[in-house]
């Protein structure tokens, strides 16, 4: 066997090393007359990620993937990609390039390059079409989902799935196929197969992906070079697949992208300054949790602690709310196990009215309603009852983790988790590390944040913490804009060209108008506190917009009222329409207060909502509440709808330049002398007279070091 075969391992990337190495080895077994046949596979039981990302930034080193995936599929010796645990990216395109493929079961196949800004360019394109047609092949590049070597098997991606060890299911095969024409195994020679209506799949991808990113480039290229695959012969597609790459690789959607993916990995690497950090802290092991509250926060944090594989106590209060909550969570989880053809695992969760209940849990989260002596009532009786070691976590969306705290037993033993809704889908957690969390206790949350399948990022324990403290300062905008002369409906499309998801007004009216509301009156900004002597336009020395809470005052409270700052067909009704009423109430308005309306740009609706909300995160930093930009990148693109493309608002404030962004700040802000936080940040000012270092060292340009972290 030895004679006939030449194994090489490769790394997790192909580096300009790996690269080297493959080419070397490659031309090396095919002159060499003892080998018949050659195996590809991966080092350490995983084939291949794809190409070097962190090579991208550099000069290119080393020989190019496309010649060496070409020498492979040209060679007259077959070569069997023996696939391990995963084949993504360039490292399934070079398996493409191999003459057959065997994927473990376990294995996950996918061209992700789209989710980096790029696309399939080492003949992935062109390839993969041949083999699979157009339709199967343009969901795979336009989404970058990963599949299983089932479904790569369906496809005919691959030849053969094991479940015993790949690499001698690969020799075997390999030794089978020795003497056998490899011309019809090259799959740059095949013809593409087409559908009967070419146009109208491609029309219908468009739209999908346009919806899906809004002003993303990387989907459109994607799609226009599977065009090309149907279209063109194999060396023509390639250079059409070159083309289109080369456009994306210098475009700044693929810089944010990338900046993205090594930032979320970044977040995961949280350190205190204490000198605690992520790889000198040991999490606790967690097994049994208990919820307590089942409303749409702990439901979904029911789900996804039991679909982690943690046994769950559930406690409400009464008997009506256990059994709605009981209902729901029941259902999801059922869904959930239907939609992946699995049993659910109801047996995970105890539903109850009694607290005693949660004596022997390893960990507690707290979801009831957002009142600060609620929680601590609620506290205060899970000191008396839990376990002394049990860690107890609020969800709360800003109150003070640390007040709570100090109503407990175990200090220490109190982190905040701020999960968002619906939590079993949304991916942020925002670990909030109070001044008196403990090491193990912060390793532990963002350990469970991660196996919840979350993006958790630790931050410190201010009022909104980061995600809402912003978040405040970006609606403000919004509202004063309203005042200004703006619609909702252009501030909305305004922001929806930016690449959010949805504008502010209609996540607003989604949410629920009277959450802030509430919160408002909570805060003194509204009701009988409020010193008549003040105008109805400022508050605590500052400007106030009455907007939203004239709004609330008729009943508009969004789509759950069925009219908000847009009208829907009922209550509960999905679709946003303008509606005139609002316009005659905001003509009204600026005519009660002497504002005359002005012409209001789309540049100026966008300048004014995201930078006030990099200056925000500039504060942030300063304060010490984040450790890092990416962080607060990571919050805004997990959290808030952040258009990933452009890399989260810290990233985009440098992409722009922080010149640019301290200039148009002092511009609005002489503008709006009554709005503060449109003052550019001293952090800011700082670093653009540091001539705007790159994000790495803003860190250095912080002055006062007084991390909360
Ligand atoms: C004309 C021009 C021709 C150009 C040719 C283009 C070729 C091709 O089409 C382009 C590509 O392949 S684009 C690529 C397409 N491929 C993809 O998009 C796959 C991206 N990667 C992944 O999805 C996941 O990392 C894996 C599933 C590979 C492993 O997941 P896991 O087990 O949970 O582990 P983890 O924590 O995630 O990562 C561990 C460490 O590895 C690091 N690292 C990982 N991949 C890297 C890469 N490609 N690069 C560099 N580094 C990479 C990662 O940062 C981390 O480093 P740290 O310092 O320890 O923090």
């Amino acid at each position: 066997c030895s004679d006939e075969l030449f194994i090489r391992p490769l790394s997790l990337v192909l580096s300009a090393a790996v690269r080297k190495g493959i080419t070397e080895a490659v031309a090396r077994a095919f002159k060499d007359t003892r080998v018949k046949a050659v195996v590809l596979c991966g080092e350490n039981g995983k084939f291949c990620g794809g190409a070097d990302i962190r090579e991208f930034a550099k000069a290119m080193s080393g020989p190019p993937l496309v010649p060496m995936i070409h020498a492979i599929e040209a060679g007259e010796k077959p070569v069997v990609a023996a696939i391990e645990e995963m084949a993504l990216g360039g490292g399934l395109e070079l398996a493409l390039g191999c003459h057959y493929r065997v994927a473990h079961a376990k294995a996950r196949l996918g061209l992700p390059e789209v989710t980096l800004g790029l696309l399939p360019a080492a003949g992935g394109t062109q390839r993969l079409p041949r083999l699979t047609g157009i339709p199967a092949a343009l969901d795979l590049i336009t989404t970058g989902r990963h599949i299983s070597a089932q479904e790569a098997l369906k496809l005919g991606i691959v030849d053969r799935v094991t479940e015993g060890n790949a690499v001698e299911a690969a020799v075997e095969l390999a030794l089978s196929v020795v003497g056998r024409p490899l011309a019809p195994r090259r799959l740059s020679n095949h013809a593409t197969p087409l559908p009967a209506d070419l146009d109208g799949v491609f029309e219908e991808v468009l739209v999908q992906v346009k919806r899906r990113a809004r002003g993303a480039m990387a989907p459109v290229a994607c799609a226009k070079a599977v065009r090309a695959a149907a279209e063109l012969p194999y060396s023509r597609g390639l250079e059409c697949e070159r083309e289109l790459m080369n456009t994306l690789f210098t475009s700044g959607q693929a810089r944010a992208l990338q900046y993205c993916f090594f930032a979320q990995r970044a977040a995961g690497k949280w350190s205190l300054p204490n000198g605690a950090r992520w790889d000198n802290s040991r999490p606790r092991a967690v097994h049994t949790a208990g919820v307590i509250g089942l409303g749409t926060m702990g439901r979904g944090i029911a789900v996804c602690l039991v679909k982690a594989g943690i046994s769950v106590v559930a406690v409400e209060t009464e008997e009506k709310q256990l059994d709605s909550g009981r209902r729901a969570v029941r259902g999801m989880l059922e869904r959930d196990a239907k939609r992946r053809g699995v049993t659910a695992p109801l047996h995970m969760i105890t539903f109850t009215l009694s607290m005693q209940q949660l004596r022997d849990v390893d960990l507690v989260i707290e979801a009831v309603f957002e009142d600060m002596a609620l929680k601590k009532s609620v506290f205060a009786e899970l000191s008396r009852v839990c376990r002394p070691n049990a860690l107890l976590c609020t969800n709360t969306s800003g109150l003070d983790v640390d007040e709570l705290a100090s109503v407990t037993d175990r200090p220490p033993l109190v982190v905040g988790m701020h999960f968002f809704a619906p939590a079993h889908v949304m991916k942020l957690l925002e670990v909030i590390c109070g001044p008196r969390s403990s090491p193990e206790t912060v390793a532990t949350a963002m350990t469970l944040g991660k196996r919840l399948g979350k993006v958790s990022v630790a931050v410190g324990n201010c009022p909104g913490f980061v995600g809402n403290r912003m978040l405040k300062l970006y609606l403000d905008q919004a509202h004063f804009l309203l005042e200004e002369g703006a619609s909702p409906e252009q501030v909305d499309q305004a922001l929806e060209e930016f690449g959010f998801a949805l504008g502010i007004f209609k996540v607003a009216d989604l949410s629920g108008l009277d959450i802030g509301w509430r919160v408002r009156k909570a805060a003194g900004l509204i009701g009988p506190d409020v010193d008549p002597k003040f105008p109805s336009r400022h508050r605590q020395g500052r400007r106030y917009c009455p907007l939203p809470d004239l709004l609330c005052e008729q009943g508009r409270l969004g789509q759950k009222s069925g009219r908000g700052w847009y009208l829907y067909d009922s209550a509960g009704g999905k679709e946003a329409r303008p509606d005139p009423a609002i316009s005659s109430f905001l003509q009204e308005y600026r005519l009660r207060y002497g504002i005359s309306a002005r012409r209001i740009t789309e540049q100026e609706v966008v300048e004014r909502c995201v930078f006030v909300l990099a200056n925000e995160g500039f504060r942030i930093l300063e304060d010490g509440m984040a450790a890092a930009p990416e962080d607060i990148d990571m919050v805004y693109v997990f959290g808030y709808g952040w258009p990933r493309h452009r890399g989260g608002p810290m990233f985009h404030a440098a992409q722009v330049g922080l010149a640019t962004v301290l200039q148009r700040l002092e511009f609005y802000h002489r503008q709006n002398p009554d709005i503060p936080h449109l003052q550019p940040s001293t952090l800011l000012r700082r670093l653009v007279g540091a001539r705007s270092p790159p994000m790495q060292q803003w860190k250095q340009h912080i002055r006062s070091i007084n991390s909360q972290l």
